[in-house]
């Protein structure tokens, strides 16, 4: 029987079309975990009589971040030895509220999908955005000397709404410097970056999401807690408290975390929530990774492979191997194509053919553990990469793509662009902090600490004469000293 992980999307037919992936892993376990959906026609009652309620306009495309989306963003995203940082990116509307069918329901009889029950959710319509990058440069100078240093050059590439883009390549090799050019966080001295064909701005701050390796998250708040903050930090003024608190627990039920929305989120010292939970995405994503596995690797849509600050590659994850094969670079033996990427991309040709260009230079200029350099290796692969794939690559990029969307970007962010005043902001800010360190200010530790120490200064002052304070601190002091010592004598 085949896992069917399904994605929906929402066309201007108002029609519910069913897109399902296939994959290997089918244990019923796992199915339970799984949303199951169907195609729906709005217009129509489903068959077991529940409504699914149309409440705003459905004239425009979204994405349903389902569960299904963070089951598969987060079963990678569990694997936190791997992930570096995490960029995902959407631009949204209003909340639209719509029934589906309930999981848990689903896990009991998942056998027979019309016997499920349906529970309403509120979502916020996630409108892709189409990120391209074309001829980014960075370069910095260094402080001591006027040498410039140039750590990406020439780099382009795309992603579209629902693909998970990943730069992989060596150390120093310029992902984070990338990721961070893109998330807007830093300012790129050459080329050109666009969000849906429209530059940075301020308010698509917003919409963008950097997860980093180490998360900067409260751990001593819970799930709610956190999610309830934000929204009152983040969300317009025009919402009332209550309405950013809904706004909060519906978030918590896209993601499927009403079990853990009162655990404590964790950290190093603190248990909390597991790492899934932790860090649940959706939208168009973009990630640099250092050692996928191979699964992981095919979970991939797009890959950047950099070195040295340049494209080696970029396009589809899955051919890669086979562009790599067309330039003459296979692997001799059994290899995760993520391991054996990344070894090219390091310049070692070990346990892999090579083509005739580098065989001249391993006869030339035969290194220690005979092979080409890795400077040799990094600059055929450079050459062959700009002949052959990055003029084919660019005319990609540059295809238009039809996005349907049927709102103006700019008018919606003016509508959401205030968030909490100074006045609020300082008070929400205080009640976070004071509950973040509760722990610390209230554990009985603490709290037996404070209470002996009070206890042993007000000793000192135990029947003292006010009036000589020095004299009597000096001789209550000493007095002290003279009882410790015949303690422990
Ligand atoms: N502001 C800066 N000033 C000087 N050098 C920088 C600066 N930012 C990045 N670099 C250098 O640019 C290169 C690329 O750095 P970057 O962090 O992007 O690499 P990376 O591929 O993410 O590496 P890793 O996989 O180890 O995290 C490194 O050699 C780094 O030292």
């Amino acid at each position: 029987m085949e896992q069917k992980v399904d994605i929906l999307d929402l066309s201007e037919a108002g029609l519910f079309q069913k897109a399902s992936k296939d994959s290997e892993n089918n244990t019923k376990s796992t199915r339970k975990t799984i949303l199951k959906m169907r195609s729906f026609d709005l217009n129509k009652e489903p068959r077991n009589e529940q409504p699914i309620r149309k409440t705003k306009s459905l004239s425009s495309q979204f994405l349903v971040n389902i569960d299904e989306l963070i089951n598969e963003t987060g079963s990678f995203l569990n694997n936190s030895d791997d992930e570096m940082g995490l960029l995902s990116i959407y631009e949204s509307s209003s909340l639209h509220s719509i029934n589906i069918p309930d999981p848990s329901a689903a896990a009991t009889d998942d056998e027979d999908p019309d016997s499920c029950s349906w529970r309403k959710i509120q979502i916020e319509p996630a409108f892709g955005i189409y990120l391209k990058f074309e001829d980014v440069n960075y370069k910095v100078n260094s402080k001591n000397s006027n040498v410039e240093k140039r750590i990406l050059q020439g780099v382009s590439g795309s992603v579209y709404p629902g693909e998970v883009l990943a730069f992989m390549g060596p150390s120093g090799g310029g992902k984070t410097t990338l990721l961070n050019l893109l998330s807007g966080r830093v300012k790129n001295n050459g080329g050109t970056i666009t969000y849906n064909d429209r530059l940075y701005t301020k308010s698509l701050k917003r919409r963008i999401g950097f997860v980093l390796q180490d998360d900067i998250v409260f751990p001593h708040l819970t799930v709610k807690e956190t999610l309830t903050y934000s929204a009152l930090l983040r969300l317009p003024n025009a919402l009332s408290r209550e309405q950013k608190e809904e706004r909060a627990m519906n978030v918590i039920s896209e993601l499927g975390l009403e079990s853990c929305q009162n655990t404590m989120i964790g950290g190093t010292f603190v248990r909390g929530v597991s790492g899934g939970e932790r860090k649940r995405a959706g939208k168009t994503v973009v990630t640099t990774i250092h050692q996928p596995s191979s699964r992981l690797f095919r979970k991939f849509d797009k890959l950047i492979l950099l070195s040295k600050g340049c494209s080696l590659y970029f396009g589809k994850a899955s051919e890669a191997m086979l562009y790599f094969s067309s330039i003459g670079c296979s692997p001799l033996i059994a290899m995760n194509p993520a391991e054996f990427l990344i070894d090219l991309a390091n310049g070692n040709v070990k346990d892999k053919s090579i083509p005739s260009q580098l065989e001249d230079k391993f006869i030339h200029f035969e290194t220690k553990d005979g092979g080409p350099s890795p400077g040799d290796v990094h600059e055929y692969l450079l050459g062959a990469y700009e002949s052959r794939a990055s003029k084919l690559e660019k005319l990609q990029i540059n295809t238009r793509i039809l996005l349907n969307r049927t709102f103006d970007m700019q008018n919606t962010h003016n509508s959401e662009e205030c968030g909490a005043n100074w006045h609020s902001q300082f008070s929400i800010l205080f009640k976070r902090g004071l509950k973040e360190r509760r722990h610390e200010y209230l554990s009985s530790l603490r709290i037996i600490q404070v209470t002996a120490t009070s206890i042993i200064v007000g000793l000192l002052w135990w029947h003292s004469d006010a009036s000589s304070t020095k004299s009597h601190v000096q001789d209550q002091a000493s007095e002290i000293s003279r009882n410790t010592l015949k303690t422990l004598y």
